[in-house]
């Protein structure tokens, strides 16, 4: 077995000693409107991911995209189900520890850049350094400076966001999003407001970044062409995660 139905059932890499980065099983989220039945987001939904992984997620709108994304970073737990990330179930971590693993383990890369304005190039790549320790806390300008060079921006340190193309500013959030050396990238429609080419570089630029830290890189988005950069695709329809070989299948007639 390989590939995405692996990855739906948990099925270690034979003879892998891989400890999963983020494992998802039989999850559900649930939500109580206001005077309304209870609505059903997500359900059933399987997911393995481990280091070094590419997948892609597709799904149109009002499928559950944000509400899945927010469960894979952490930022909201299932309501029935199991989540864990490095092994650990993270229903046992305290909310504090929940933001540590995901400020120090986990990068987001979206549409919009959500730059501070008036703070330079290397000003926003330093700011999630400042919740670091040790090292990582003291060294923070130097190594937001390397990671602009990385991105190819190395002399664009001392430039306010206003100054910079929109490819620019997406550099400058990835770099930033990368900054604490993330184990999982969560892109959320990352080229969505950038061109074709410019898009295509961007997310060259993340998969590069991630082949050379290890990262896992999951990208949810509706372009075809952004998913097919993945090894494993899979669609999201109505809170249903199905795997499928080709992308461009699962999102015709899927809107933005
Ligand atoms: N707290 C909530 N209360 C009520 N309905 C909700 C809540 N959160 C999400 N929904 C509904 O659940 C469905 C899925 O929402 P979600 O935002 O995850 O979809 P999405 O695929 O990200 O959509 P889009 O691509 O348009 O952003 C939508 O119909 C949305 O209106």
């Amino acid at each position: 077995m390989h590939g995405p139905a692996r990855r739906q059932l948990g099925v270690r890499r034979a003879g892998a000693d891989v400890v999963s980065l983020l494992q998802l099983q039989d999850v559900t989220r649930t939500v109580l409107p206001p005077d309304q039945p209870a609505l059903t987001i997500l359900s059933g939904v399987d997911l393995t991911v481990e280091p070094g992984d590419r997948i892609s997620i597709v799904g149109r709108s009002g499928s559950g995209k944000s509400t899945l994304l927010n469960i894979l970073g952490l930022l909201d737990l299932p309501t029935s189900g199991t989540l864990t990330f490095a092994d650990r179930p993270v229903k046992s971590y305290s909310g504090g520890e929940r933001d540590r693993v995901r400020g120090a383990r986990i990068g987001f890369v979206f549409q919009q850049f959500n730059l501070l304005p008036g703070r330079t190039a290397l000003e926003n790549v330093a700011m999630p350094l400042l919740y670091a320790t040790g090292r990582q806390f003291w060294r923070r300008r130097s190594l937001a400076a390397e990671m602009l060079e990385a991105v190819g921006l190395g002399h664009r340190l001392e430039s306010l966001p206003d100054r910079l193309s929109g490819g620019e500013q997406q550099r400058v959030a990835i770099a930033r999003s990368l900054v604490r050396g993330p184990s999982l990238i969560l892109a959320d429609e990352p080229t969505g407001a950038l061109d074709l080419d410019t898009g295509q570089s961007v997310m060259e630029l993340i998969d590069e970044v991630a082949t050379r830290t290890g990262a896992a890189l999951v990208t949810i988005t509706h372009d075809p062409a952004i998913a097919r950069r993945a090894r494993d695709h899979f669609r999201l329809d109505r809170g249903v995660l199905t795997p499928v070989a080709d992308p461009a299948l699962s999102v015709s007639g899927v809107e933005s």
